[in-house]
């Protein structure tokens, strides 16, 4: 490009070396009960690849989003972080090592079960297990997904991952100060006047889709160290018939459907067998970054999203 053509940053473009949310891996304590979830109420795609038993829940062109490896307790493996290149994969080694976060490179092995070119693991100060990876290898077989739902993926990545984390700030400080997220704002959740202040959810981006990754503040964290995993469906029809399998597989939910008022998703909650929640949404605004600010958001929905309907028996 010549000195003298200025072209504009792209909208919506944030300056990380991070891409996207590629996939999440986590461990699950009962593989039957996530079969049935996943291909029989949610209507995820079966992926194909998968070793030891695991489950590779499809959405897209990948093998799989969500990887589901059968073991002792229900917990999150690793949230799989996608860069562009090795090359952005070696400038998110050098960052990590600077700040003093040790990392690991993953072998071939390693790497191939995971159907990557190259990929490292950190851990993020909350305790996160993380990887960071390139060069996914495709499926190019067709989508074909039980209930013929399409999700919203590509260059937005999966969704979103909302982790529990006892300090907020530290943990909001490395993504944004050694990852480059941008900052999507944050909103107060009311306690009880004896549990002390709100508990804030701060939420981070590496790109037109509004959070990537939301941090909530506990008291204390412990398994599975996820919250909710957002999977983004591209009609409002998808997300209302995913809804009746709910409903009609009786599985718990845990909030109804509503409109949340920063992403502007329409979603519902469902419990998964692991013991946290999927949400299911369609409709999110994709942010442009130039005319963006972070804000505080001091309601989560413009309506519904009644979590009542989690603790009822
Ligand atoms: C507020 C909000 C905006 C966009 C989202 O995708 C989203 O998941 C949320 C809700 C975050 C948060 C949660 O996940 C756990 C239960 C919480 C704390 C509530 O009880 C209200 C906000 C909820
Ligand atoms: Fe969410």
């Amino acid at each position: 490009m010549s000195p003298m053509s200025s072209s504009p940053a792209p909208v919506g473009h944030v300056p990380s070396d991070v891409h996207s949310l590629g996939y999440v891996r986590v461990r699950v304590t009962d593989p039957e009960a996530w079969r049935r979830f996943a291909f029989d109420v949610v209507g995820f795609a079966e992926g194909p690849g998968a070793r030891d038993g695991a489950l590779r829940l499809r959405m897209d062109e990948r093998p799989y989003r969500l990887e589901l490896v059968p073991g002792d307790t229900d917990q999150v493996l690793a949230t799989g972080w996608e860069v562009r290149d090795h090359l952005a994969l070696d400038r998110v080694r050098t960052a990590l090592e600077k700040h003093g976060t040790p990392v690991e490179e993953l072998d071939e092995t390693a790497c191939a079960a995971r159907g990557v070119q190259a990929a490292l693991a950190a851990t993020d100060p909350g305790g996160t297990p993380l990887e960071f990876f390139c060069g996914p290898a495709l499926d190019h077989s067709p989508v074909v997904t039980p209930f013929a739902a399409r999700f919203v993926t590509g260059g937005l990545g999966l969704g979103h991952v909302v982790v529990p984390v006892h300090d907020a700030d530290t943990v909001h400080a490395f993504y944004t100060e050694v990852l480059g997220f941008a900052p999507r704002g944050r909103m107060g959740v009311p306690l009880p006047p004896e549990a002390g202040g709100p508990l804030w959810v701060r939420f981070l981006s590496t790109s037109r889709r509004h959070h990537t990754l939301a941090v909530m503040g506990v008291p204390a964290t412990e398994p599975p160290g996820l919250v909710h995993i957002m999977v983004e469906m591209a009609a409002l029809d998808d997300v209302g018939r995913t809804l009746d399998r709910v409903a009609a597989h009786g599985v718990p939910l845990s909030s109804t459907l509503g409109r949340h008022t920063n992403d502007k998703i329409v979603s519902f909650y469902v419990r998964t067998p692991g013991g946290w929640d999927l949400e299911v949404g369609c409709d999110g605004l994709l942010v442009d970054e130039a005319e963006y600010v972070a804000e505080e958001i001091t309601a989560d929905s413009y309506w519904g999203h009644d979590w009542s309907v989690g603790q009822r028996g």
